[in-house]
């Protein structure tokens, strides 16, 4: 397989594609803006969306996006909720490659994941997800994370495991893509519950009760969509659980601790949980799947219930055994 194009030069795709040129030269980052690119080449920098981070030399910069769809491995790395529209607009380009998403969340309008989505609208294509902890800023300065690189196709997972594994990015790989999917896409939700219960200053024991009670969540809904439940355990799933519902660089938990705090929220920061509780509150409804928390992170999004209200709720509810 030769060519890796990085589709999307936001934050993470930024990130992946300066992991990947310190161990490739075939390398490729697009970005639909040409006045960005022309930027970023002159600067070496994505001043937009990764800024202070220095981009390879080796590392080619586009607008033309059939130019970066030469390539045969195609990350794509924009927002969930721009997928279709990005995947319909440009399936003919897609049409044929091998192609990783690195998206975290569900599709509010049809409920799919990234790769039942890509498998829909680009059905020749052949489908990876690639999940689990890492921050683009940690990526972007080589800090070392562990990843998982899922599809069914056990050739592909094992071409792309070997492929896409940089010098700070060890890659496991799964053959669960459902599970590694739901896995990226849940833990938003619970990093906005968390976030919440430490900006309302619910204290850190209520923050472990809802990691604890969102993970089993978070396996209820995954299992009855048809993936592996000890997936949910794994870096895409628990991994990335611990990550974003402990730290303040994550986008969704301080979304929830502005919620929580009653503070200003900033719409133009991209924050998958938000539509992400939504689809998943709506999946579960759908699959008599009990999720208390991902509902009451749905209903405070709403303002159709208080943080207050959430907590009655969540404590009021049957006692049960574990
Ligand atoms: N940031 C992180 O630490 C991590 C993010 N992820 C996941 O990666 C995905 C992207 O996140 P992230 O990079 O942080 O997001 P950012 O908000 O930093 O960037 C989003 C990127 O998507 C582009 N974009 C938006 N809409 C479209 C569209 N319709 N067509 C083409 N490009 C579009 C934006 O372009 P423009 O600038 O022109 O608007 C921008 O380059 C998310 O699903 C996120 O959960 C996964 C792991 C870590
Ligand atoms: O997914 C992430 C880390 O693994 C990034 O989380 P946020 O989108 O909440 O910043």
């Amino acid at each position: 397989m030769t060519g890796v194009a990085v589709l999307g030069a936001g934050a993470f795709g930024t990130a992946l594609a300066i992991s990947l040129s310190a161990v490739r030269n075939d390398v490729v980052l697009w970005a639909r803006a040409k006045d960005q690119i022309a930027k970023m080449s002159l600067d070496r920098t994505n001043a937009k969306r990764l800024p202070n981070c220095h981009l390879p030399a080796n590392l080619k910069l586009t607008s033309d996006l059939q130019r970066a769809c030469a390539a045969d491995i195609i990350l794509i790395s924009t927002p969930m909720q721009k997928l279709s529209e990005f995947a319909q607009e440009n399936r003919t380009l897609l049409a044929g490659k091998i192609l990783v998403s690195c998206c975290k969340g569900v599709d509010l309008e049809t409920g799919q994941g990234p790769v039942e989505l890509l498998e829909r609208i680009v059905p020749d294509a052949r489908i990876a997800i690639l999940s689990g902890p890492s921050f683009a800023i940690d990526i972007a300065e080589g800090l070392p994370t562990a990843l998982t690189i899922a599809s069914k196709d056990e050739a592909l997972v094992s071409d792309l495991q070997a492929t896409l594994a940089t010098n700070n990015i060890r890659l496991y790989s799964s053959l669960d893509p459902i599970g590694v999917e739901f896995g990226g896409a849940l833990k938003n939700v619970m990093a906005i519950a968390c976030g919440i219960a430490i900006g309302a200053g619910l204290g850190e024991s209520a923050r472990a009760a809802l990691m604890t009670r969102g993970n089993i969540e978070m396996q209820r809904l995954a299992s009855a969509l048809g993936a592996h439940p000890k997936t949910l355990s794994g870096l895409s799933g628990f991994g990335d659980l611990v990550l974003t519902c402990t730290s303040t660089k994550s986008r969704n938990f301080s979304h929830g601790i502005k919620l929580g705090r009653g503070e200003p929220i900033d719409p133009s920061i991209t924050v998958e949980g938000v539509a992400t509780a939504h689809a998943a509150a709506k999946l579960a409804a759908q699959r008599g799947v009990d999720m208390p928390i991902t509902n009451v992170v749905r209903d405070i999004l709403n303002s159709s219930i208080t943080i207050n209200e959430a907590v009655e709720l969540l404590l009021s509810r049957p006692l049960k055994r574990e």
